[in-house]
């Protein structure tokens, strides 16, 4: 799914208009349904609702959500908030269509803002995709006060006040809802940390916007979601064997931190490789020898950590990283693995902090390798980013100067690809910010680029599986109770 800008949505809107044709009233009504739709799939007819509407389309749609609502014989009270001397043509249209049904209050001061019962819903449909300029005066202090009532939350298309395609300053007044029904396309504040908050639990509704349109728009904003990550799996061919799925390396693991080259390893099984070499010090032989049976060993020289590098000929992929160390040797043999390496290597963990501390290295990474950092890693790589965006903005940029694909981790991993397009990731949840998880990461995106799927795919499927067997492992172990090795054990790709 796309992920479009303002300007974009208002084309698309404006061409859906002309093509269909549709009329912008009727296109409303059609928003106000699909968001009643979902309303009512999750709320009760028995709790009442508190509809706040401005006066541009987002209010307008929150008095066609209102009207609907009543008919289905929901107790509904709409607030009204005069911000602008030009109310839209449509907010106008359904403040008519809304007389006989239903008398709006109109809010003119702080004190006219009522108190509201635990049992209401707020619906806020104060302002939207419009917003040009931070609120203020009552409606910042309607914000504030909705914001202050335990009620439940649900924003029409975006939080009141929440800019779509820049940064809000930390004192905008902003409704923090618990859920956003969102017109046909997330907006990019949703999928940043800290904006985030201001979406709440969000879904995406159908309102019929041009197909063609959204298939021609360019942007370099998508979400990897169910259908996509479906269209991305290769079926596995019936008379396949081992041979078929790839031959994967993975160089890991140290003194003290041999349970990371362990995950890595049981999750790039898991994920489906034909056949697996790990790499490993010494005094990791026996542990990974008992603990993943199926792990062919190669063994370093050296007994707490990896210095030398295997004969690389025969493997199809190569990833290096978890529990590494950042030892001298261990940098010299990451050196020479970069020179030598003919195929894409994922690196991750203590290998991206080598490249970080070595930044000379850098021209040396073979093209389209996977990076994994978390946002500290990501930093010590390309330096600090003032902010969400502008650290995805950085990593657009770093992903295009070297040539490289990064998986920007977080709530919403970004896949950056060597173009500068950017993947959300749209699985996975908090419980998974424990220990190991990115260990595990590394094992799924080695198998499946091991299995001939392409960069970009390996790392967009590997995100997406790994969050979802996240998902499903905490359904078992609850979100506190979630280690790595239950992400790994519940890893599924087909
Ligand atoms: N294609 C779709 O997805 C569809 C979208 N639809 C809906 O339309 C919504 C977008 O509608 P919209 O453009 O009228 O914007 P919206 O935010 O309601 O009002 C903007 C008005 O408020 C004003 N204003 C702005 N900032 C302000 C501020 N801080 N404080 C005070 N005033 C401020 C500004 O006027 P100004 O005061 O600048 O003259 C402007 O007139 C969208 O979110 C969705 O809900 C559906 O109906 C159908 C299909
Ligand atoms: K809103």
């Amino acid at each position: 799914m796309k992920i479009l800008d303002g300007k974009q949505v208002r084309q698309a809107d404006a061409y859906t208009i002309a093509q269909e044709p549709i009329s912008p009233l009727a296109l409303m009504e059609r928003a106000a349904h699909a968001f009643v739709h979902w309303y009512i799939n999750q709320f009760v007819q028995t709790r009442p609702v508190a509809i706040f509407c401005g006066q541009g389309n987002n209010g307008g749609d929150g008095l066609a959500i209102a009207r609907i609502l009543s008919q289905r014989s929901y107790s509904i009270q709409v607030y009204l908030v005069a911000h602008t001397s030009n109310p839209s043509d449509d907010y106008r249209a359904n403040l008519d269509r809304l007389q006989g049904h239903h008398r709006p209050i109109l809010l003119s001061s702080e004190a006219d803002i009522p108190e509201l019962s635990d049992q209401v819903i707020i619906i806020d449909a104060l302002l939207g995709s419009g917003l040009n300029r931070p609120a203020d005066g009552l409606l910042a202090v309607t914000i504030d006060k909705i914001n202050h009532c335990d009620n439940k939350k649900v924003a029409v298309d975006i939080a009141s006040g929440l800019f779509m395609d820049r940064l809000n300053a930390p004192s905008d007044a902003i409704v923090k809802p618990d859920y956003t029904v969102s017109f046909q396309f997330p907006k990019l504040p949703f999928l940043l940390p800290h904006s985030a908050a201001y979406a709440g639990e969000w879904h995406v509704v159908d309102i019929g916007l041009a197909k063609d349109f959204i298939a021609h728009c360019d942007t370099p904003y998508e979400l990897t979601d169910y259908e996509s990550a479906e269209r991305l799996k290769k079926p596995r061919a019936k008379y396949a064997h081992k041979g078929t799925f790839g031959h994967a390396l993975i160089i890991a693991g140290s003194y003290g931190k041999v349970g990371a080259a362990v995950l890595a390893a049981k999750a790039c099984l898991r994920a489906g490789v034909g056949l697996l070499t790990l790499h490993i010090p010494k005094c990791a032989y026996e542990i990974v020898q008992v603990s993943v049976p199926e792990a062919m060993a190669s063994i370093d020289v050296k007994k707490k950590i990896n210095t030398l590098l295997p004969e690389l000929q025969g493997y199809t992929a190569v990833g290096i990283g978890p529990g590494l160390g950042q030892h001298t040797g261990t940098l010299q043999m990451l050196q020479q693995l970069l020179s030598l390496a003919t195929c894409p290597l994922v690196i991750d963990a203590d290998a991206l902090n080598l490249l970080s501390e070595n930044k000379e290295l850098f021209g040396l990474i073979p093209r389209k390798s996977i990076l994994t950092p978390h946002p500290k890693e990501f930093e010590r790589l390309a330096g600090p980013g003032r902010s969400d965006l502008d650290r995805l903005h950085k990593g657009r940029e770093f992903a295009q100067k070297h040539g490289v694909i990064i998986c920007l981790k977080g709530a919403h991993t970004a896949v950056i690809d060597d173009c500068g397009r950017v993947y959300f990731n749209t699985t996975g949840n908090p419980g998974m910010a424990t220990g190991g998880t990115g260990d595990v990461l590394t094992g799924v995106i080695t198998a499946l680029l091991a299995q001939g799927y392409s960069p970009v795919a390996a790392a967009r499927l590997g995100v997406y599986a790994h969050g979802q067997a996240g998902d499903a492992a905490i359904k078992k172990t609850g979100m506190a109770g979630l280690t790595a090795s239950d992400v790994a054990e519940h890893l599924r790709l087909d």
